[in-house]
């Protein structure tokens, strides 16, 4: 059996811990009970040897597989990573969605995509990666009585995602503590009307309109100081072509959608700019979380 999950890009600008939306970038696992505990990873942290040892996705993975079966078994677990870690590209969120699915699977217990969102926010309290991590697509999220609400909007093959992958590193729980702890009301009305323009152009597929509203006062600025290259980074994407551009989740990954026709220019003179940063272009992922049995 194998089980995966996409990437994701969170916020897209305004959305603070509201929108995001899934990318072709997988990773997979495959387990299987055994007499023993083993752990191998292929792909993005295959040289970390802290998650042989302390791995997320495993402490996830018993703690519902307890829960659910109230039996202790080992099992061998085989991980292919392509999602790269702290770039702001949801590795956090699509591993614990795996685990959560993944333990489901191992119980012999069907559940919804819709209760495998509601464990991962146990998790990962905000839900802008977790949801289209689950659901594919792009998504609006919001949270009541500790359950995820969310609206999504299928993404079509003519768009494609162009993202520049930093080196650096950026941590989300040390991200955040940079971001200021109020917002004036001009600003706040400035970021709700832009999401609301936001969700309302992926809706109506309008994605020239996407440049104008997908424009962030909460948090994209303080976060590109740290990586000051990343503001022209932005400034390259629109000049080539890109349709929106904003940092993904919580950096250090620039996120710009684009049209297919345009995706190859954009990417090429990101990377004539930026040689010391990946350059990949992506389909978009409608799909979210698969399991094959
Ligand atoms: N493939 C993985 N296997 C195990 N743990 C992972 C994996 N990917 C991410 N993690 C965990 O998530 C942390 C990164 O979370 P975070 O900083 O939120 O990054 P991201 O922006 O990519 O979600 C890692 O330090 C690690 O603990
Ligand atoms: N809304 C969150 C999104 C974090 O995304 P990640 O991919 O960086 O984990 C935030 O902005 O902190």
């Amino acid at each position: 059996m194998i089980i995966s999950v996409p990437a994701t890009s969170a916020n897209l600008g305004p959305g603070f811990d509201s929108l995001g939306l899934a990318v072709d970038l997988r990773n997979r696992v495959e387990f299987h009970p055994s007499k023993f505990f083993s752990v191998s990873i292929k792909g993005e942290g295959e040289n970390n040897a802290r998650l042989k040892g302390n791995n997320l996705f495993v402490s996830i993975f018993n703690e519902h597989y307890s829960r659910l079966t109230k039996k202790k078994q080992n099992f061998k677990f085989t991980f292919y990573n392509s999602i790269p870690m702290s770039r702001g590209l949801g590795s956090s969120s699509a591993v614990i969605v795996s685990a959560i699915a993944s333990a489901h699977e191992a119980a012999n217990i069907r559940v919804s995509k819709r209760r495998i969102l509601n464990h991962a926010l146990v998790y990962e309290p905000h839900p802008d990666n977790i949801t289209p991590a689950v659901m594919g697509g792009f998504n609006v999220a919001t949270i009541e009585k500790n359950k995820v609400f969310s609206q999504k909007k299928h993404l079509p093959d003519y768009l494609k995602a162009v993202v520049v992958i930093p080196n650096k590193q950026m941590n989300t729980s040390k991200s955040r503590t940079i971001l200021p702890k109020s917002y004036s009301k001009e600003n706040a009305v400035y970021n709700l009307s832009h999401t609301a323009l936001t969700v309302a152009a992926f809706f109506n597929e309008d994605w020239e309109m996407l440049k104008l509203a997908a424009q962030d006062r909460f948090h994209q600025k303080a976060r590109m100081k740290t990586l000051p290259e990343l503001f022209s980074v932005q400034k390259v994407a629109y000049e080539s072509g890109a349709l929106m551009s904003t940092l993904s989740g919580s950096g250090s990954t620039f996120f710009s959608l684009a049209y297919d026709d345009d995706a190859a220019m954009i990417a090429n003179r990101l990377k004539q700019k930026f040689p010391e940063f990946a350059v990949k272009i992506l389909d978009f992922d409608n799909s979210g979380l698969i399991i094959e049995r």
